[in-house]
């Protein structure tokens, strides 16, 4: 069996849905025979479990479709409390984000599976430190972007700025997906054919709105429910 590539997902904004979407992706790396991890170079925003511990919804998220517990691998090097832009809420606790200690914590574990599921945090050029951003990891790592669009007003434009923000690094992009954030959307069929005409990349699917028993709540992750519902209405990226 092939090794597949290890993904990065980025989204046109934050809270657009790449968290769900790369749970999704997961679960369907795992279908195809792979042995996944989900990965995130940061996290901004954590909360207390009922239990004390200190967590945050994205890393639970991964963890959960990755099948890894708490005690295993750690998926992510930067773990910051308040759930702002990164280099700023770092900046504050006297805290260097440093891509070297990301590319490093991510290569400890491709050792142990086939392919990470790697999520960014907010846009594809959300800071990291003075000189850094994540368009700047994603490079180093040198792996294919898939795109998440969050359907909402302003998306054409958002979607269109990021797909030349990753092209201008000399990244391909594997794929990208509708993310359907709310059903009341005007012209949604129309706004997703926009893209589709613009976007020269394979189109993944369009995940639509969640159902009421599976949004998200608050300060908790996804269920594994939930990923399969939005796994039921994507595709992996070709050769895979
Ligand atoms: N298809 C959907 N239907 C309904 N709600 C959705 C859908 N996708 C995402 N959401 C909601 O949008 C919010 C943001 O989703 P998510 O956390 O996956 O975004 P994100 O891009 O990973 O955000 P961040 O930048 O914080 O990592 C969540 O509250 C989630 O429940
Ligand atoms: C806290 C939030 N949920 C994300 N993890 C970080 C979003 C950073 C956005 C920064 C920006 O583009 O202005
Ligand atoms: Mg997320």
């Amino acid at each position: 069996m092939n090794q597949p590539p290890s993904f990065f997902v980025t989204g046109t904004d934050t809270e657009v849905g790449k968290t769900l979407v790369s749970g999704a992706l997961i679960l369907k790396l795992q279908e195809a025979g792979y042995k996944v991890s989900g990965f995130k170079p940061v996290v901004a925003g954590t909360y207390i479990d009922a239990q004390g511990g200190q967590l945050n919804e994205d890393i639970e998220t991964l963890r959960l479709a990755s099948g890894l517990s708490a005690e295993d691998e750690k998926i992510c090097p930067y773990v910051l409390d308040s759930a702002a832009a990164p280099h700023i809420v770092a900046q504050k606790i006297g805290v260097h984000l440093d891509t070297t200690v990301m590319l490093n914590a991510f290569q400890e574990i491709k050792k142990t599976v086939d392919c990470i599921v790697l999520e960014g945090a907010g846009g594809f050029l959300v800071p990291l430190n003075d000189q850094d951003d994540l368009g700047d990891l994603a490079q180093a790592l040198d792996l294919p972007v898939i795109l998440v669009v969050g359907m909402r007003l302003g998306c054409i434009n958002h979607a269109l700025l990021t797909c030349e923000a990753i092209q201008s690094r000399q990244l391909s992009i594997a794929g990208w997906v509708a993310n359907t954030l709310t059903e009341e959307m005007p012209f949604l069929k129309e706004n997703c054919q926009a893209l589709q005409d613009r976007i020269f990349t394979p189109y993944l699917g369009r995940i639509p709105t969640l159902p009421a028993h599976l949004r998200k709540v608050e300060n908790a992750p996804y269920s594994l429910e939930a990923l399969r519902f939005a796994a039921q209405h994507i595709q992996l990226p070709d050769n895979i």
